[in-house]
Order: structure tokens, then sequence, then C-alpha cells
């Protein structure tokens, strides 16, 4: 076996442990889930982290949404690039200024919103120009871009004609029939104006016409119903939304499949195109579908470690790690704790210690579905449970403001074994980011995980302090 990375060779015990069902890992216990009851292990779990990765972006967002229930707060500026710097660059500071029909601004309304958006401050007077303008728009999930949209297409319809005027298409089912709720709750008064869902087991009779002014779906459906079924027109269409760009990209065939519907739409539709990150392919990918943008880009808020006590804590084994978790546990008052392990398998293992010294625990694992995830977190997040034990796959981009302690179990690696700065840096960044103060607790179990913290020390040039947790009195004065 390869030893030369130490999460690799935890990943290939694991995976020959599971397949072949008669190595055991030493003190393996079934998985317990919080409540209890067991969890079935699943085959080649944590052995796959690409496709895993690549699997998660829609189910992230996904997740994202579902947990979700306001707007991101961010004090970065907009960056608006216009195509035309002649034009006057607008900006709006209330949803008046829009002049919407009132039907929408009654829609806008009973949703709770008082006011745009950084985003839709900008980009909806760009989205709701005459004659309509290209965008492609970019800020993190949270900020508004769905809502702006949203209220983009709505305004843009006439509902005395009977057949699609809007596209919109979305990386997955469930994420389609997401946007497709905040389209039904913001058209609410609009009634008028109807939807029609492009996913896969809609089946439609051959020959036959889509009535609805709206449709949203994914790549696949819709390109099938523009080119090969034609229900609908795509010469008709007047506004084309692409959301979630960097989670399209991600999937097989998703990106060719929106680039044909995008070639069968007329010269003068309005392309929109949104997505919560911006690297190079995804860039590329956004200039092919939307030519000549205004492009409006918010920055993510910045995480920092100035807020951030961190600690480390030597032992030799996973056990050592549980029982000094204890003793930390046994001296300080914590609130609420997020503890990262590297696999599901530690994960889940852990969990069900700490069930049985008595806490009440959260487990976040890979295996679960969506819903069930969120399900845990809004759980966490309302207090219900007050240690969330995860793998940083589930975890990524979840913030629970409350948390104030953040244990890596495991220190987070890359898949070459390389220490993940970035990671490390969004684990613990999390407890700083709502101007509190934050601890973190590092676990270190091997001369290659002290080898890993160092350099993850110089590299953001921040002491990590080591953490004696035989000795109550120095755990007590961590927490002051
Ligand atoms: N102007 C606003 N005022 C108050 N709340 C808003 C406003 N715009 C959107 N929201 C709410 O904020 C949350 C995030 O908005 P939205 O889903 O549009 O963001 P997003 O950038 O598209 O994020 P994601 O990609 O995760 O969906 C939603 O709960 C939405 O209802």
């Amino acid at each position: 076996m390869a030893t030369d990375s130490w999460a690799l060779a935890v990943d290939e015990q694991e995976a020959a442990a599971e397949s072949l069902g008669t190595l055991q890992i030493k003190d393996e216990k079934p998985k317990v889930e919080a409540n209890g009851t067991d969890v079935k292990p699943v085959e080649n779990a944590e052995t796959k982290p690409d496709d895993e990765d690549k699997e998660d972006k829609a189910a992230q967002s996904l997740l994202n949404k579902l947990i979700r229930s306001n707007l991101v707060n961010t004090t970065n500026q907009v960056e608006v690039l216009q195509r035309d710097p002649n034009s006057p660059l607008y900006s709006v500071k209330s949803f008046e200024e829009l002049r919407l029909k009132p039907q929408l601004l009654q829609g806008v309304y009973a949703m709770g919103f008082n006011r745009p958006s950084k985003i839709q401050e900008n980009a909806l007077p760009m989205m709701l120009a005459e004659p309509p303008q290209n965008l492609i728009a970019q800020s993190q999930s949270g900020t508004g871009k769905t809502a702006a949209f949203v209220l983009a297409m709505l305004s843009h319809v006439d509902p005395a004609r009977k057949y699609p005027q809007c596209l919109c298409v979305s990386p997955t089912y469930e994420l389609a029939l997401q946007t497709g709720k905040v389209i039904e709750q913001m058209g609410k008064s609009y009634t008028e104006v109807k939807l029609a869902y492009a996913v896969r087991g809609n089946k439609l009779e051959r020959g036959m016409k889509i009535q609805e002014q709206i449709v949203i779906g994914t790549p696949g459906t819709v390109l099938d119903w523009c080119a090969k079924l034609k229900f609908i027109d795509a010469k008709k269409i007047k506004v084309f939304v692409l959301d979630e760009a960097d989670v399209m990209i991600a999937t097989q065939g998703h990106q060719d499949q929106s680039i044909r519907i995008q070639r069968m739409l007329p010269n003068d539709c309005q392309m929109l195109l949104f997505s919560a990150t911006f690297e190079d392919s995804v860039w590329k990918f956004a200039q092919r579908i939307v030519p000549e943008p205004n492009i409006i880009k918010l920055k993510r808020e910045e995480e920092t470690l100035d807020t951030i006590k961190q600690y480390y804590v030597l032992c030799n084994s996973k056990e050592e790690k549980f029982q000094a978790l204890c003793n930390i546990y046994g001296a300080i008052t914590i609130a609420q704790a997020m503890i990262f392990c590297h696999t599901r398998k530690t994960a889940g293992w852990l969990a069900g210690e700490l069930s049985r010294e008595g806490h009440q625990v959260a487990l976040l694992s890979g295996e679960m579905m969506v819903e069930q995830r969120a399900a845990v977190i809004e759980r966490f997040r309302d207090g219900k449970e007050k240690v969330l034990v995860t793998t940083n796959v589930c975890a990524r981009g979840i913030d629970v403001e409350q948390v104030s302690v953040v244990i890596n179990f495991d220190l987070p690696v890359d898949r070459e074994g390389n220490p993940d700065n970035e990671t490390y840096l969004h684990r613990i960044g999390r407890t700083g980011r709502f101007g509190k103060r934050g601890l973190a607790i590092n676990m270190v179990d091997s001369k290659l995980s002290m080898s890993i913290l160092n350099r993850i020390q110089d590299h953001f040039n921040k002491k990590i302090e080591k953490l004696d947790t035989h000795d109550l009195d120095e755990i007590e004065k961590i927490a002051n």
C-alpha cells in the first residue's frame, strides 16, 4: 500500500475494508446516526473524492438554497463593467424605482423584500432596460441572483401571448424545481403568467405546443423540447437565463447542450448568465453563451484568521484524540461546535462515541440525501444539537453563525496529502465572520500531520499554540 500520503492511505484502507468486507479497521463500530439508528456503510465511500466533488457542487448549491432564509450580508462593493461605457450607469435603491407591474411589486413585497440586494441594485436596471441588455453576473450564493432574474423574466413576459417567451436552464432537476418555486412565489399575484417545467418525468404528448410563458428546466430536456419534440418554438424566446453556470459546467454534457439551446434562440434574445464563482472555465463558457455582455461581479467576503485563537493538541491515535476532545469538553463550556473529520467513517465513529458520552450530536454525512442534510443543519442551527460532526465535503460553504469552536479532528489535506490551506481557512475562518472571537483546535496524531500543521501555520503566518489537554487549568484559559 502506498503510504506516502496519509490521506490516501486512509482512503485505500477504508475502501479495502468496505469492498471486501473481510478486513476490519481496528475498533470499527457501526456508524450511528445522531438519533441512534445505524447507517449502512456506502460502497466506496470517500474513495472517489473527485466524483463526489462534482456531484457535490449541485448538492451543495441545493443545500444552500434549502437552508437559507435570508440574504447573505456583504460589505464589498459591486464591480460593474458596462458594454457601452457611455450609457449612464443606473442603480436603484428601491423596487419602486424599477416601475414594475403592480402585481410584481406586490409579489416582491409578499416575499418580504424591502429593498434590492447589492447585486440587484445594479443587475435589475440592466436586465429591465429597453432595449434588453445581456448580462453575466457573479456573486456568491445567497446574494439575490435568483430573485433578480426571476423578476426580470416575469417583467418581460406578455401574458396575452400563450407561448414560451422566457427560458431558464438549471443544472439539476432539484435546482430547477427550487427556482420554479421562486417564480411561482414571486408571480403569485400575476395569475395570467404560467410556468412549465421541462424536467425528466414531465412527459407531454407528441405534437403539442407549450402555452406557458415561462419554461424552467434542465439542459437535456429543454434541448429535447426545443429541437427534437418542438414543444417550444425557440425563435420566440425573448429572455434566456442560464443559472448556476459553475455547477452547469461541472456536469458532463451540460455545457454542450446549453450552447446548442443558445444557438437556436433569436439574435435579439436577451441572454443572462449567473454563477457563484468565476474561474477561467466558467468565464470562457459564459462568453460563449452571452454575446456582448455587461458584467457584474460581487467579491466574496474575505475570511480571516485575525479573530481566531488557534491551538493544536498532540495525540497518538483517534482514541486519544477523542479523549482530548472529552477533556476539552470537561473543562470549558462550548455552546456549539463543528468537528471536521477526513472520512465519513471517522465522522460516523466519532459521532457515535460522542453520543455515548451523552452529547447531543448531529452527523452530516455524504450518504445522506440533500434534504436530510438540510434538516440536520437546520436542527443544529436551531440549537437542537450542540455538536455537528461532519466531513469537509458535506459542510463546505455552510455558515452557522453561532458556532464559536471549530475542531479539526483531522487536518484538511488535498488528494496529494498536502495541506489544504483554503479549506483550513474556510473551516476556521467561519468562526470569525460575524465579528465574534472564535476558537480553533487542531488534532495532530502523527509526524506527518505535525508537518501539515506547521505548513498551515507558515502559510498564514499565524502562530498555532500547543495545548496540553491533560492540564485542565490550561484548557480553561483558552476560553477566556
Ligand atoms: N431584495 C431582497 N431582500 C430580502 N431578501 C431577499 C432579497 N432578494 C433575495 N432575498 C432572499 O435571500 C435569499 C437568497 O436569495 P437568492 O436565492 O435569490 O440568492 P442567490 O444568489 O440566487 O443564491 P443561490 O444561488 O444560493 O440561490 C432567499 O431566501 C431570497 O428569498
